[in-house]
């Protein structure tokens, strides 16, 4: 279902003026995040496609039709909501939260309640967690529950604004992982609220840019805004670090990957004058042995240096530079689905590899 806004003004009865005659169209069954610095508009924007906030002027149209048309409590039913910290009643179970909508769309108690139970193992929430009270849930859970809740609808639209921003870095990937794979299995249209560029270019089909006063600097592609920021104000939003980002969506294909020396754990790998790769029996990567070291009987985790990151091959070239400058032997170690070794590169390679494609990694 897809949302346009047309000529969109809020101006609160303040004098505030939150958007800015915002012109923005948003492809059924994508995510369009909308990212700026505090106070740009985007959670009124958000707030106008549900009606929790009225445009001034313009109109926003869902699927077509123009959203005032329809009954706020109705359209509000049909389009899932997330916000920062779950917003979960604390006084009902994590499984009576889930079920609520449901419950308000008619559906019988056990109906409701499976339904629940279902959506909760969707979200990667273990089931004995539904007889909890929200408090009783870590940060990272209780927003799995939020979304959860937003999906008990099974509403084609999901707006969700700064839903990931209260928990920690490593949960919040992990969150965010979520979501692209729920996403793909369910292909929602999301429209999703975010402060942060990197979440946004990590999520978005699409990102909308706004500036503070509530107008649109650019809408593109995560890497057409990384390589093309359109103005100063674009460019120093997304950093000085967006040619590196922009890395996240240059293939890796015309890396040379080369062999790399192996020893295995278990086995007698004599001396050697480089770096070896030891791996365990199913080909895995678990280590490196330093040049000239000498191992008393056979190999054992313990003789060895921690490894860098792995680059996936197949992903982007971001992973490769990253394994390379990440390795202790400076080679980046390259492994299949199976996470079994296929090679290695260098640093060098990877640079070479983003020289011949510079126009993909944008002026710095
Ligand atoms: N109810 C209101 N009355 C008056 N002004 C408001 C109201 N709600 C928001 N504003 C103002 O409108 C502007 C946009 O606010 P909005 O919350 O949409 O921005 P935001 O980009 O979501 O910000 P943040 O990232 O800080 O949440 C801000 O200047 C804000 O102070």
């Amino acid at each position: 279902m897809g949302i346009e806004f047309r000529g969109v003004t809020k101006t609160y009865p303040n004098g505030t003026v939150a958007v800015d005659d915002l012109d923005l169209s948003i492809e059924d069954g994508t995510i369009t995040v909308l990212v700026g610095p505090s106070g740009c508009g985007k959670t009124t924007s958000l707030r106008m496609i549900n009606r929790m906030v009225e445009p001034t002027s313009g109109a926003v149209l869902l699927d077509g039709r123009d959203v005032r048309e329809a009954d706020p409590a109705v359209l509000r039913r049909g389009i899932g909501y997330v916000i920062q910290h779950a917003g979960l009643f604390p006084h009902r179970t994590v499984l009576n939260n889930v079920a609520t909508v449901p419950l308000l769309s008619g559906w019988g108690r056990r109906r409701a309640r499976e339904r629940a139970a279902e959506l909760l193992e969707i979200v990667g929430l273990p089931g004995e967690l539904g007889d909890r009270y929200p408090a009783q849930l870590s940060g990272g859970q209780q927003q799995r529950v939020g979304v959860a809740r937003a999906l008990a609808a099974d509403a084609p639209v999901l707006l969700m604004d700064e839903p990931f921003s209260a928990v920690d870095p490593v949960v919040r990937q992990g969150l965010q992982d979520e979501l692209l794979r729920l996403q793909e299995r369910l292909g929602k249209t999301i429209v999703f609220v975010t402060h942060d560029i990197d979440e946004a270019v990590r999520l978005g089909d699409r990102v909308a840019v706004l500036r503070v006063g509530g107008s649109l600097a650019q809408y593109g592609t995560p890497a057409d805004v990384l390589r093309h920021p359109v103005d100063d104000f674009v460019a120093g939003f997304v950093g000085r670090d967006r040619g590196y980002r922009g890395l996240s969506f240059l293939s890796a294909e015309g890396v040379r990957i080369e062999d790399v020396p192996t020893v295995r754990l278990g086995g007698e790998p004599g001396v050697a004058p480089g770096w070896r790769l030891a791996v365990n029996d199913a080909g895995q990567p678990r280590g490196w042995l330093p040049p000239e070291s000498i191992v008393d009987g056979v190999l054992t985790e313990d003789d060895l240096v921690a490894g860098g990151s792995l680059y996936r091959q197949g992903t982007a070239i971001r992973g490769a530079l990253d394994a390379a400058l990440s390795s202790p032997a400076g080679l980046g170690v390259v492994v299949d689905d199976d996470g079994r070794v296929v090679g290695a590169v260098t640093a060098h390679q990877v640079l070479d590899a983003i020289e011949s494609h510079p126009e993909s990694v944008g002026s710095a």
